[in-house]
């Protein structure tokens, strides 16, 4: 099998993967590798996932492997093998079968593990500028033949303009035809030359714009995906609009713009030749060129400031759209869509009042520059019947300078009216810049801990945290001990920090004080994938991506057999929402989940996550939006999960659920104030003997 999308998603690729990765020295586990590699397509992208994890392989026929490269991985028909040894025209794999080269379709070979060291830190992890220019350079090539094509296209225009010339002063007052004719033969094969060069060009600049989208599109999402938390920008809005912003870098540099620039040298090569033909008369366009440039580069000034402000405002208004769509059924049953409409309106009267005033800059540099082209070529002509009246210059030299003045500043006139874009993309530029320095969620220096093995122990010493740099923290010095398989409730009122405890806990967010640790391993040291597939949390907004049911509910665990699906799906009452519906688990749940009302979408969320047979679930108010009934048969299917040795810490305002856990932490104000047997928290906290801050 070679179909990649088949490999990752339908076999126990990342299974069969860890393996290997493990028999060549590397440590990753099953739970990493699906993480970074579900969903990979193509080659490339298996690649790429493995690279961000550090893993350097690449994709061989299985003919090319030597000793060196094995233990090495292979697809098969049936999905994949561990290639150990080289036998006769063939492998043998780690469980003893004999296949020959022929049976096996691409290979993956891994590069040995390599050790960290952290000298060269420095040159490797940027400021998040490396992101961007390296990628450019790799694609030079199509960058190089869009200049070489450029030289041509702005030679061959040259010789049309000595055709001209020649007319004029040759062929005119000699009335030669038979030259007239070859000229014109030359000049027509030059003109076929330039407009084949011209397509070539923007087919090359395609080539590279598409290549180029594909690495900085890819990497600019991975990064925003693999973003920590807390580093994230606070509105969803304003970072997808940075995104968006993206596509204005992308045009820049993949567009006709940068054949402006590789046209501004020959605006030179056009004065020399100007200088040769016409002498003294070069001094009018060489002027005119000096005072389009010094203006083109005066007006960046205001621009670079206009070009600021409108992206700072673009994203305030992103983010007010994504934030009113989100939202719109409240803000219907609030009546307040006035308050976003006006909020809209601000934004884009301020936008709109910036593009204009950047507008009219750029406007001012491409009318002073026509108005100067207008204006040279007219006084070269009239100094040009004076200079031919004492033979200095003939009447073919002046139209030819003519020509050379208007192609020597045309390419002002494209760039001042790129100046507004231009500034644009920088300061997109500068923000991407920023959103690729953002801290991640796994240190790509670091060799992290990795095993399928997790048994869910968790230890907090002294945990302090908050969302902000000055606010009061949300945790404030939290040590606690979960052995694998407990079953924990957490209480406490609003706001007193539970659900930022399962945050930390899952790794979502990393603590500002003291430590946490996950089997007794420090979870800095953990793959962050791997801490959330062993603590696996269920977050209070019961999120369903738009997809089916199915889809859905195999999110956290796609290589899941149908029989579990059904298991868990009747475990948590799922199968009655697809009995109710024709599609059955083919449904669609609409972005976001919409199409099912909140209990279901609980219902859906708790089962996805009981699909992964973690060892320890985070449950924030799991049930919260059910019905009695309901809620009663998802305790039922919590307390087998224990039953079967998985532990659970839920975080409820309910006493229903008190009766499954044999543990209670009581939390205010960002501590715990309570913490032992269920029965004795109960009791103290009836008799007051818990203290809070309030
Ligand atoms: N994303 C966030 N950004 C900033 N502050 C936050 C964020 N989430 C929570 N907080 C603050 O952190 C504190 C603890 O919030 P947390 O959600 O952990 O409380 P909780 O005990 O789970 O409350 P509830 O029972 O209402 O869910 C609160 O003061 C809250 O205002």
């Amino acid at each position: 099998m070679n179909d990649m999308s088949q490999a990752t998603t339908d076999t126990p690729l990342a299974r069969v993967m860890a393996e290997c990765l493990r028999l060549r020295g590397i440590a990753t586990s099953e739970a990493v590798l699906k993480a970074n590699l579900r969903g990979a397509q193509a080659e490339a992208e298996v690649l790429r996932g493995l690279s961000e994890l550090g893993i350097e392989a690449s994709w061989v026929p299985a003919a090319a492997l030597d000793t060196d490269l094995l233990p090495a991985l292979a697809l098969t028909d049936d999905g994949a093998v561990v290639l150990t040894g080289l036998t006769d025209g063939g492998f043998t794999t780690a469980d003893g079968q004999r296949l020959t080269a022929d049976s096996l379709g691409r290979c993956i070979a891994f590069a040995p593990a390599r050790s960290a060291d952290s000298r060269a830190d420095d040159l490797v992890e940027g400021s998040g500028k490396g992101w961007f220019w390296p990628v450019l350079w790799r694609h030079r090539r199509y960058y190089y033949e869009a200049a070489a094509l450029s030289a041509v296209i702005n030679l061959l225009s040259l010789g049309g303009i000595i055709f001209m010339m020649t007319v004029y002063d040759r062929i005119l007052p000699n009335l030669a035809f038979v030259t007239l004719w070859s000229l014109l033969a030359g000049v027509g094969l030059a003109l076929v030359f330039e407009f084949v060069a011209r397509s070539v060009r923007g087919a090359a600049l395609d080539s590279a714009g598409k290549k180029i989208d594909l690495v900085l599109g890819d990497a600019v999402f991975s990064r925003v995906l693999a973003t920590r938390m807390e580093a994230r920008a606070q509105s969803s809005g304003a970072f997808a609009n940075v995104l968006k912003e993206f596509e204005s870098v992308r045009g820049f540099v993949t567009s006709g713009t940068l054949v402006a620039i590789a046209d501004l040298p020959f605006a030179l090569l056009f004065l020399g030749v100007c200088a040769l033909i016409g002498g003294k008369l070069v001094a009018v366009p060489l002027l005119a060129f000096l005072v389009v440039m010094a203006l083109s580069l005066f007006v960046q000034i205001p621009m670079s400031r206009l070009a600021n402000e409108n992206l700072r405002e673009a994203a305030v208004r992103h983010g007010t759209v994504i934030e009113s769509l989100e939202g719109l059924e409240t803000l219907k049953a609030l009546r307040a869509e006035g308050r976003m409409r006006r909020r809209h309106e601000m934004s884009s009267g301020y936008i709109a009042e910036r593009a204009m005033t950047s507008q009219h800059w750029s406007n001012l540099v491409t009318n002073v520059t026509v108005a100067l082209q207008q204006t040279a070529a007219a006084l070269m002509l009239a100094w040009g019947v004076y200079l031919a009246s004492t033979g200095e210059a003939t009447a073919g030299a002046l139209v030819a300078c003519v020509q050379l003045n208007s192609r020597a500043l045309a390419p002002l006139v494209t760039l001042s009216s790129l100046a507004v874009r231009f500034q644009q993309v920088r300061s997109a530029l500068a923000s991407l810049n920023r959103i690729m320095a953002l801290p991640v969620d796994r240190d790509p220096a670091r060799r992290l801990l990795s095993s399928d093995a997790w048994r869910g122990e968790i230890e907090l010493r002294g945990v302090s945290f908050a969302y902000e740099k000055d606010a009061r923290p949300a945790l404030d010095g939290v040590s606690l001990k979960i052995a694998p398989g407990e079953k924990i409730a957490i209480l406490g009122r609003i706001g007193s920090g539970k659900s930022t405890l399962l945050r930390v806990l899952a790794a979502l967010y990393r603590p500002q004080e003291g430590q946490a640790f996950l089997d007794g391993v420090d979870m800095t040291a953990i793959e962050p994938a791997d801490i959330r597939a062993a603590l696996l949390l269920v977050g209070q907004d019961a999120r369903l991506f738009h997809g089916s049911l199915r889809e859905n509910m195999l999110m956290a665990a796609p290589d899941t057999g149908d029989a579990r699906m059904l298991e868990v799906a009747r475990a948590t009452g799922v199968t009655a929402l697809a009995a109710a519906h024709p599609l059955g688990f083919d449904r669609g749940v609409g972005e976001r989940g919409d199409t099912l009302s909140g209990g279901q979408r609980q219902a859906v969320a708790l089962a996805r996550a009981l699909m992964t047979g973690a060892p320890m679930y985070l449950l924030d108010e799991p049930t919260s939006a059910m019905d009695q009934q309901t809620e009663a048969e998802m305790l039922r299917t919590l307390a087998t999960l224990g039953d079967k040795g998985a532990g659970f810490v839920i975080v409820t305002h309910k006493h229903s659920i008190l009766p499954l856990v044999d543990r209670l932490i009581v939390m205010d104000a960002g501590r715990v104030v309570a913490d032992g047997p269920r029965d004795a928290v109960v009791q103290a906290l009836s008799d007051g003997k818990v203290r809070t801050a309030s």
